[in-house]
């Protein structure tokens, strides 16, 4: 009798959860299917089972596994030039999404609503950096923080940095000029550990001289990094993520707290007639939240700006006339003498604003080769119009503006698959010259990158510093016949799938940009 109970109990519950689950998917798939008979842009093969996953799965098959997302939405853009905007739907796996490429929409999002960040950026960077963070929250808590934060990235504080910043370029071609002759080497790991340096150095006034010794924090932080997905279940339901998150997680935390502890106490032995705000530690809960930020300095700005430098030196190589232009230029801003260029950026930083091709270059870089993409939540009340004038209402839905997408759409950008530096220096009235709202790596509006400015410092002093003395080469082919002999059985299958010179994984360049270097003549 007990037991016939407990079976109909627990299959009444299990019947409850069913139907539950069946009416929650019904809801969801009949309002998709109700904006799909308004004639809302979505793909082909929609079902009321699988959503859209079977048509993501279609698109990302054709690219190779290891491959960024983003590319696989990039691909499906391209189907939708004629509304630049379109709905994908996977729940319950995801929220559905409207994904937008349109300029227009993006100033919508960024601009006019400043919509917020949705709750999913919020559940991924959170576990990655600690805590709340500067990169996901809302409201009055977002607006606190960036206050805080700003100064540290203001034009004068950048300033600054510039002879830090000098120097830690100098180590990076110390280790250029110790390669030149030698065998193939990852420019993104170099590339990554000077930017490490730089951030730790603006954001904690830390000198951790990565670039020449391993460290503690740019493991932890990297192996955190690598096991994060925005979206990929084979990663995010991978247990040993919760053991590294956790593990690598308390080093973050420990070393950044110390060294807070450390700067705490020295600028209390600066102000010993100190006002009263800094006469008293820092409470715990603040110093953690402090701690959080600095953590997603590095997990914000390390990938992307040390991708963007590599990114770079890819298209000098492949646009040999702009490389030259570039050397031209400065030459004339700093003197014929490239050795010298160091010492007269220390001594008058100012003059990398002279360099305008310089960051032409740096941002056409940046429009080809977008290194992030940007998400927000939808609303009721704000719908999006898409460019066959088809209006989207967003509530409950994410909002992703792929950036890769939007820096091709060839209605806005003229001559669209062309290197030009030129559209950056044009006069408004001229063909070429920017639609705005077109160009987004850094986003736009109130939630900016925080770090752009610093990233654009950081590359021009990158350029200026190093394209008169070394000429990079991609060695891929090279790379591929090391491998090739140290093969195991699991990358011989991988390469099954092929392999793209660059950005197979989207964000970085593939296999960590192997390359050769030679000293200028
Ligand atoms: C090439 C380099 C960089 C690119 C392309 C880039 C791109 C972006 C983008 C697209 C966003 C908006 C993200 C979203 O909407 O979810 C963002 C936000 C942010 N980035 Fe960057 N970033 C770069 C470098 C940096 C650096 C160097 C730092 C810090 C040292 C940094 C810190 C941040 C922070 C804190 C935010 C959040 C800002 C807010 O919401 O108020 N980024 N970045």
């Amino acid at each position: 009798m007990a037991l016939s109970n407990l079976i109909v109990t627990a299959g009444a519950a299990v019947a409850t959860a069913l139907g539950y689950l069946v009416l929650a998917v019904y809801r969801h798939r009949s309002r998709i299917n109700q904006l799909r008979k308004r004639g809302v842009p979505m793909p082909e093969g929609w079902s009321w089972f699988t959503g859209h996953s079977l048509v993501l799965l279609k698109y990302t098959s054709r690219f190779p596994p290891l491959a960024n997302v983003a590319l696989a939405m990039q691909e499906i853009c391209r189907d939708f030039a004629e509304s630049e905007m379109l709905v994908l739907e996977m729940w319950p796996a995801y929220d559905p999404v409207i994904l937008s490429f349109n300029p227009e929409a993006g100033i919508q999002m960024s601009q006019k609503f400043n919509l917020p960040k949705p709750e999913v950026s919020r559940k991924s960077v959170e576990p990655i950096v600690g805590g709340l963070s500067v990169l996901s929250m809302n409201d009055n808590e977002w607006k606190y923080w960036r206050s805080l934060l700003n100064p540290g990235f203001s034009t004068n504080s950048l300033t600054d940095h510039v002879p830090y910043i000098v120097d830690c370029v100098e180590v990076f071609c110390d280790k250029l000029r110790a390669q030149t002759g030698n065998s193939v080497f990852s420019l993104n790991d170099f590339a990554t550990r000077l930017t490490f340096d730089v951030i730790m150095k603006v954001a904690l006034d830390v000198d951790i001289d990565y670039q020449r010794s391993e460290h503690i924090l740019p493991t932890a932080i990297n192996t955190i990094t690598k096991w994060h997905s925005f979206w990929d279940p084979r990663v995010l339901l991978n247990p040993i993520r919760l053991v590294i998150n956790r593990y690598y997680g308390a080093a973050i935390k420990n070393y950044i707290r110390k060294e807070m502890e450390q700067r705490f106490t020295e600028l209390k032995q600066e102000r010993l007639s100190s006002p009263p705000n800094i006469s008293k530690r820092p409470k715990s809960v603040f110093a953690a939240k402090v701690s959080h930020q600095i953590h997603t300095f590095l997990f914000a700005g390390n990938d992307t700006t040390s991708s963007t430098i590599v990114f770079m030196y890819h298209i000098l190589f492949r646009h040999p006339e702009v490389l030259s232009q570039l050397r031209s230029e400065h030459d004339e801003v700093f003197g014929p003498d490239a050795s010298k260029a160091a010492a007269t950026l220390k001594a008058q930083p100012a003059l990398i604003n002279q360099c305008r091709y310089t960051l032409a270059v740096i941002k056409e870089t940046l429009r080809v080769y977008p290194p992030a993409t940007s998400m927000r939540q939808g609303l009721p009340g704000v719908s999006l119009t898409t460019l066959n004038g088809i209006s989207v209402p967003t509530e409950g839905f994410g909002i992703v503006i792929n950036h890769q997408a939007v820096h091709q759409n060839p209605r806005v950008w003229p001559r669209v698959d062309e290197f030009l530096p030129e559209r950056w220096l044009v006069p408004p009235e001229h063909e070429l010259y920017p639609h705005p709202g077109a160009f987004r790596p850094f986003d736009m509006g109130p939630r900016t990158c925080i770090g752009q400015p610093l990233t654009l410092n950081e590359m021009r002093i990158v350029s200026i510093m190093t394209v008169r003395t070394f000429i990079l080469r991609p060695a891929y082919e090279e790379w591929d016949r090391i491998q090739a002999q140290n093969v195991s059985l699991w990358s011989k299958m991988s390469s099954l799938f092929g392999k793209e010179e660059i950005n197979t994984a989207g964000t970085h360049p593939s296999d960590g940009y192997p390359c050769r270097v030679s000293l200028v003549e």
